[in-house]
């Protein structure tokens, strides 16, 4: 039964029961009117509450059916407004999270009591949509409209005591949230309900409502930049204000349509579903999620508390796994110890203002300058700055002090896991772990196998992930993994456009303006063009050890662009220093600001080399750059990096700031037609048969050869390759 009822004296419970999340789906939409109805009708029923089974009241509306016809059987709004009208109060007991039309079916209700940990909130947004279930109606009548508009537009999840004192929330207790409820419930039996009807209310407004609304459009198309969804969500929240609840109610409908055909709906549902799917790995060997079973990880270390060992340590105290923070030498211990306990300090105090005890939630971090205190920990996460002999003198080190069935995780951003592993006694307990700075804060972390890595290894690390509150995808060994090695040909078309005639500003605000973040110049300004140069001198592309007689513009016989080492040679490495492809207003600015110095050592490189101006236009920009990272996503994909494109939409979405109403860069590769990238690539390659990474990917080719099947069936398609490969 998706929806039970049970009586309490004269209290009906009424429990949605629909695993994993009571999301609710037609079934229990149909369950509920049934039990809801025979609770109005049961003479011994004198009050009703709503709750919901296993710890969760419900995740709202099953996601899965909005591209199918059953969300038309019985609208959750048809069933709210039943619900509403109930003569015999109505309570709701939330436990767990009640979100989306989770939280509209409980505005519905006359009161709700939520228990201290749990969740409120209308996450829409975040799928692509509005909360149309009433929720852009009742939540305005009941809180106003800055404090509704907060919530909805950032679909944020809303802790119950901040939800208190919203008003969201009539009352919140320690324990059994359901208990609590049948006590109000009998407390109020005979009570008049006529003011706990939201929709009977009027939306409290002022003089300036209508100019705080178009502020908080302005603000919100520069925020979400081509994202409609919080657009949709004020419009919706604006005719709430001193108009009849029908009238919003037909807004919301309206605007839930129009939505949809924008197709940034689908893209952000596939982004959800995909976050959710990266965690069912799969290992070539056969070995899967569901069959591997994960070790405890009950005790950590952290090796080296640079940026990211201090995000890493903070990020495994925050999920109470307590820590030995290690260093190399005093001082640096102390300036790491200040850092981490300042990042403790803060989520002590998040976790306070939640209600929550700190010393229940946040483990402890010890610090060390002894590797010897290293002996007992599950898992150590090495994260000292990107050197592979380093790492392997530390590997080395962890041999010997480590117990021998300690997990022990590189912390790299692209260096080789294998080379790693090899200098400990079992390589199957290595695994690379690719956090994202700040680690912390950044959701993404990529769980990069090796060749030896054994199945419980990378179920550990994978779980662990899921522990810390990150999405993980698990990776292949390759130079730079998948985010990065993306990177490369993105950012060498995005070169190769500034000498042909565009300016930094030019290529950033065409991608800026496509819903990316950062443009790639802004992002290398950011990143530090120190670190690609220092790559590259290695790699001997620059430097000392460039054969003399070599062409400026050329390497191995392939187009080079020598202009991002002409910024470093001159120390233009981007914010730190102040100046890089763009002027800041001071060593560490964050404004970036065009720089007539780059306009004019960009004239002057391309009459050197006798380029002739000739300025892309945006389309231009967007597909090469764009269609660059999707050709190297569709060569990763062949080489078995990553298990299929959602993986790379996920690393992308989540890592990379590309924007999610785009679904990810393999999806929007779905959108705008595989054979049209591959037209393009094919016209860009045959004129540049010098940028090998233009070369069109083989599995591009036969997916449009194939007829271009949806991209849930290109992993089909992908294992047929590699097993004829
Ligand atoms: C008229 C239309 C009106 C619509 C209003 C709406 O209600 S739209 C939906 C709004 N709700 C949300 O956006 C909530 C989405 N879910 C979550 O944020 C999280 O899942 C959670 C509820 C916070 C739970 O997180 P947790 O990390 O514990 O679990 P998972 O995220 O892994 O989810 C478990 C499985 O449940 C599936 N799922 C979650 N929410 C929904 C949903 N609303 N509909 C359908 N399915 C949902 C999720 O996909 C997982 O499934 P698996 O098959 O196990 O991977």
């Amino acid at each position: 039964m998706a929806a039970t009822r049970s009586l309490s004296h004269t209290v009906a419970v009424i429990t949605i029961n629909y695993p994993p999340v009571n999301a609710l789906s037609s079934p229990v939409r149909h369950a509920l009117i049934k039990e809801f109805g025979e609770a109005t009708k049961d003479p011994s029923v004198k009050a009703i509450v709503l709750a919901g089974a296993n710890g969760k009241f419900s995740a709202g509306a099953d996601i899965r059916e909005f591209s199918t016809s059953a969300l038309k059987t019985i609208s959750l709004e048809d069933m709210n407004e039943t619900i509403e009208a109930s003569r015999k109060p109505v309570v709701a007991a939330i436990e767990g999270v009640a979100l989306g039309g989770g939280l509209e079916l409980a505005l519905a209700c006359h009161y709700r009591v939520a228990n201290v940990q749990s969740r409120v909130g209308l996450p829409e947004v975040l799928i692509g949509i509005l909360p149309a279930a009433g929720g852009t109606q009742r939540l305005p009548r009941l809180i106003g409209v800055p404090a509704a508009l907060d919530v909805i537009i950032r679909g944020r999840h809303v802790p119950a005591t901040e939800a208190l004192q919203l008003g969201i929330i009539d009352e919140v207790v320690q324990g059994n949230a359901v208990n609590a409820a049948i006590l109000l419930a009998r407390k109020v039996i005979g009570s008049n309900l006529d003011k706990r009807r939201l929709s009977t209310n009027y939306v409290p407004s002022n003089p300036n409502m209508e100019s705080f609304l178009d502020t908080a459009v302005e603000k919100a198309k520069k925020q979400f930049r081509g994202a409609q969804a919080p657009i949709a969500c004020i419009e919706a929240v604006r005719a709430s204000v001193q108009k009849p609840y029908k009238h919003g109610i037909e807004k919301e409908r309206q605007l839930f349509t129009s939505l949809w055909a924008t197709g940034q709906p689908q893209a952000q549902q596939y982004a959800f579903f995909s976050e959710r799917n990266v965690a069912k790995w799969t290992h070539p060997s056969g070995g899967r999620w569901d069959t591997v079973t994960p070790k405890p990880v009950r005790t950590a270390a952290v090796i080296g508390l640079g940026t990211m060992g201090r995000g890493i340590a903070t990020s495994l105290a925050k999920a109470n796994i307590p820590v030995i923070a290690l260093e190399q030498d005093a001082q640096q211990l102390e300036i790491g110890k200040k850092a981490v306990n300042g990042l403790l300090e803060r989520e002590a105090e998040k976790l306070l203002k939640q209600g929550l005890a700190p010393g229940t939630v946040l483990a402890p971090v010890h610090f060390t300058l002894h590797f010897a205190e290293l002996r007992d920990v599950d898992l150590v996460i090495e994260a000292v700055y990107e050197n592979t002999e380093l790492k392997k003198e530390i590997f080395r080190k962890l041999k010997s002090v480590c117990k021998p069935d300690a997990f022990l995780c590189t912390n790299t951003s692209g260096l080789n896991i294998d080379e790693i592993a090899a200098v400990t006694n079992h390589p199957d307990l290595v695994i690379g772990t690719h956090f994202f700075s700040p680690a912390n804060i950044m959701r993404l972390l990529e769980v990069v196998r090796g060749q030896q890595t054994s199945l419980t290894t990378i179920a550990t690390a994978m779980t662990l992930g899921k522990t810390l509150g990150k999405v993980s995808v698990l990776v292949g060994n390759c130079p730079l993994f998948v985010g990065n090695r993306l990177l490369g040909p993105y950012v060498d078309q995005a070169n190769y456009l500034l000498e042909e005639g565009c300016y930094p500003e030019d290529v950033d605000k065409v991608l800026e303006d496509f819903g990316i973040t950062m443009g790639p110049f802004r992002m290398m300004d950011l990143a530090g063009l120190d670190v690609g140069w220092r790559a590259r001198t290695e790699k001997g592309l620059t430097g000392n050890k460039v054969l003399h007689g070599t062409p400026a513009r050329q390497r191995l016989g392939n187009r080079y662009s020598p202009l991002p080492d002409m910024l470093c040679e001159l120390g233009r490495f981007g914010q730190k220093t102040g100046k890089g492809w763009y002027l800041y207003d001071k060593p560490g600015g964050r404004i970036a600001h065009p720089d007539p110095w780059v306009k004019d050592v960009l004239h002057k490189y391309r009459n050197t080399h006798h380029i002739k101006q000739r300025p892309a236009s945006p389309e231009v920009i967007l597909e090469r750059c764009v269609y660059a990272l999707i050709n190297e996503g569709f060569r990763v994909l062949e080489d078995g990096i990553a298990s299929g494109p959602e993986d790379i939409d996920v690393i992308y979405n989540n890592g990379y700031g590309w924007p999610k109403y785009r679904g990810g860069i393999m999806y929007y590769a779905s959108t705008v037609g595989l054979g049209k990238v591959l037209d393009v690539l094919e016209k860009y390659h045959k004129e540049h048969p010098d940028v090998p990474s233009m070369k069109p990917a083989f599995l591009l080719k036969k997916l449009v050869a194939v007829g271009e099947p949806p991209i849930k069936e290109w992993r089909t398609q992908v294992g047929n390759l590699v097993h004829k490969l």
